[in-house]
């Protein structure tokens, strides 16, 4: 008799309520267990259609409450056939028998129509699965609850990769939102110090902290700092001004209150220093364009040239017979609203600090060394590459910087817009090359900010980013201010799994240079050993990589060479756990790590197995770089093949 069967009937016999009142508990469903319970078990899970907005959330609601079941009863679950998710992932009505809903009330869902929907689970034992000995477990598996409905409906190689970032803003900042991100596959949430107060910073973090906490999610906290830019402080108007061609407007650094007609407030006392009668002043990368007509002190009479819409904060480059005149770097890359943003975000234990308009290695570097001295946990700083002179200077920055964010939006001002992409191209390719995670950032979506489906070269873009093998991709409008942020990422999800799924089947991986990365022999031999897992891995069709690693290094190795099989990576740290969150192909994991290797492996495996992820069968490679510690005096570095027993 299947003990989870067995365990449940005893549950039901003793006290037919836990159950119930054990599922109740779970969140958001009214669930009832039917009174028949012989083997397979069944219940019916009703949910109110209003709290998804798709099928795929819907299921994986569910699929995440029987996965608690099965850690609570220590066995594996298996989900009726007849729920086909993928059937639902493009729209297609999932509608065999067992799930029932009506496309056409679903899509109007979002108004908050009541629908209801029932599906009927069948819960069973794996015979294989079950470990008699459940005592023997040490430890709990710390899998997010998203990675493991992935897992269980796609399989290891249906594990999407490329990780997602989204800009929570005034669109998604409630926990429902963000929750509904979380669930949408959200790996980082970046707050973006420009907009909005402390406290809602403060509030979004903590939202998401909770989150994490109390339902099981993986999210981590990207800040990113305003940076020094010139830009537009005000124009007077709520959104937009149109400059007409021929028109005369005074560019000043001269506070008032309220709005002066043709009149632009420029945000930097020097932002006329060195510019000449003539230089062209353009908006937000050719949003509109004026020519310099007069000097008058430190303020410049301009006649527009270019007719269009000047943005709140729209950016100003400078440009002399069509080549940049570059000022930012004349301002400080952190300013003083940065450290006082800098020092909240560590005391909120945030992730990530993506640092703005960084023009050398050095603002870098001392912003990390600043960091480890002000917090207990490691904090990733991330270069953000916006300017010329940071393309300059690009290996010694990616050097420097824990990551790096290509920031297109602010990049596509200072260079000429047909150069974003193969900048694009070279950046993720030293970013690999030196192994630091890289994010493509800005305008991925943008159409969405307004309107419900993306444009094809919109999903063109995101395609080629993948392609490109970049370890995240970022959403900013869609997300912070669209009303279809949730939509927007999952376009983005499901573009990044089809490429990587259209990769693999065309065996398209180009091959990393072998460009050697560590100094001393233990760390050259660390990374040749994730240079051959990952062959390994790839050539023996192996099912997964499992990385036992304490600061991530290991993870992220093999992480570089992009193997096909996903990469779990077991650690005690959380900080290295919610860092690998942007890295390609890991799943992060916490678990507990003593210094017997060996224990830790079969204990994971052990857990693993137990929640039903992993079967008889399976091949996994392991690798592990535990370093000595004041009990055990060798390296561990390991590298071996287990098929699951
Ligand atoms: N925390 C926030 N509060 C209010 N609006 C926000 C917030 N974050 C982002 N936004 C809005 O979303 C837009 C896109 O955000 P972002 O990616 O940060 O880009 P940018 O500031 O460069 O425009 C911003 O222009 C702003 O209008
Ligand atoms: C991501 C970017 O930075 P920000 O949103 O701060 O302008 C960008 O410029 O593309």
């Amino acid at each position: 008799m299947p003990q989870i069967a067995a365990d449940l009937n005893a549950m039901l016999e003793q006290n037919p309520k836990t159950l119930a009142n054990y599922i109740q508990n779970l969140g958001g469903f009214s669930k009832r267990p039917l009174p028949k319970y012989q083997e397979p078990f069944i219940f019916s899970i009703t949910a109110n259609l209003w709290d998804f907005t798709s099928p795929i959330r819907f299921f994986s609601k569910i699929m995440a409450v029987v996965g608690d079941l099965a850690l609570k009863f220590g066995g594996m679950i298996k989900k009726d056939a007849a729920i086909n998710l993928r059937k639902g992932v493009f729209g297609v009505p999932v509608s065999r028998h067992g799930v029932f809903f009506n496309p056409r009330k679903f899509r109007t869902s979002e108004s908050r129509i009541r629908v209801q929907i029932q599906s009927v689970m069948q819960v069973g034992v794996e015979s294989a699965v079950v470990s008699d000995d459940s005592n023997s477990l040490k430890g709990v598996l710390g899998f997010d609850v998203v990675s493991e409905v992935e897992l269980r409906e796609k399989g290891f190689l249906g594990l999407r990769k490329t990780k997602l970032v989204c800009t929570v803003g005034p669109a998604c900042c409630s926990i429902d939102d963000l929750e509904k991100l979380a669930l949408g596959g959200m790996n980082v949430a970046r707050l973006n110090m420009c907009h909005n107060t402390r406290e809602w910073h403060q509030d979004v973090i903590r939202k998401i902290k909770k989150l994490n906490e109390e339902k099981g999610y993986c999210v981590s906290v990207m800040i990113d700092t305003e940076g020094s830019q010139i830009h537009v402080v005000d124009h007077g108007a709520p959104s937009s001004v149109k400059a007409e061609d021929g028109s005369i407007w005074f560019f000043t650094t001269e506070k008032f209150e309220g709005s002066r007609p043709f009149t632009v407030q420029a945000n930097y006392e020097g932002f006329s220093e060195g510019i000449n009668v003539g230089d062209e002043i353009v908006f937000d990368g050719g949003m509109a364009t004026f020519e310099v007509v007069e000097k008058v002190g430190n303020d410049l009479r301009c006649k527009c040239t270019d007719p269009g819409l000047l943005l709140p904060r729209a950016k100003l480059s400078f440009w002399r017979d069509g080549k940049l005149v570059t000022k930012n770097y004349e301002l400080p890359t952190l300013s003083s609203k940065d450290w006082s943003d800098i020092e909240f975000g560590i005391s909120e234990g945030v992730d990530f600090i993506a640092m703005s308009f960084v023009n050398d290695a050095d603002a870098v570097t001392y912003l990390k060394n600043y960091v480890s001295t002000k917090s207990s946990k490691s904090i990733k700083v991330l270069a953000k590459i916006e300017s010329l002179e940071a393309l300059h200077k690009l290996e010694e920055i990616v050097e420097a910087s824990d990551g790096i964010m290509i920031a297109r939006g602010d990049l596509g001002v200072e260079i000429p817009l047909e150069q974003i992409p193969t900048v694009q191209e070279k950046i993720t390719y030293v970013c690999r090359q030196l192994n630091k995670p890289v994010v493509v950032a800005s305008q991925l979506l943008e159409s969405m900010v307004e309107y419900p489906t993306p444009t094809r070269a919109e999903v063109a873009d995101v395609s080629e980013a993948v392609r490109q093998y970049a370890d995240a991709l970022m959403l900013s409008g869609e997300s912070a201010i669209g009303p279809f942020g949730q939509k927007a990422l999952a376009v983005l999800n499901m573009t990044s799994s089809r490429m990587e799924l259209w990769g693999r089947e065309e065996n398209r991986q180009n091959v990393l240079s072998q460009h050697i990365l560590g100094s001393s022999l233990p760390d050259q031999i660390a990374e040749q050993i994730c240079n051959c897992a990952a062959g390994m891995a790839n050539n023996l069709g192996l099912d997964a990589i499992f990385v036992y690693t304490r600061h991530g290094q290991m993870a992220s190795l093999i992480s570089r060479n992009r193997p096909n099989p996903p990469i779990f990576a077991f650690t005690n740290n959380s900080s290295t756990r919610m860092a690998l969150n942007l890295q390609w192909g890991v799943t992060p994991l916490l678990v507990d790590l003593s210094d017997d290797m060996e224990a830790n492996i079969s204990n994971s495996i052990d857990l693993i197995k137990t929640k039903g992820l992993i079967k008889t069968g399976d091949t996994v490679l392991v690798v592990s770089d535990i370093i000595p510690t004041s009990t055990t005096q060798t390296v561990f570095q390991s590298i071996m093949v287990k098929t699951i027993a």
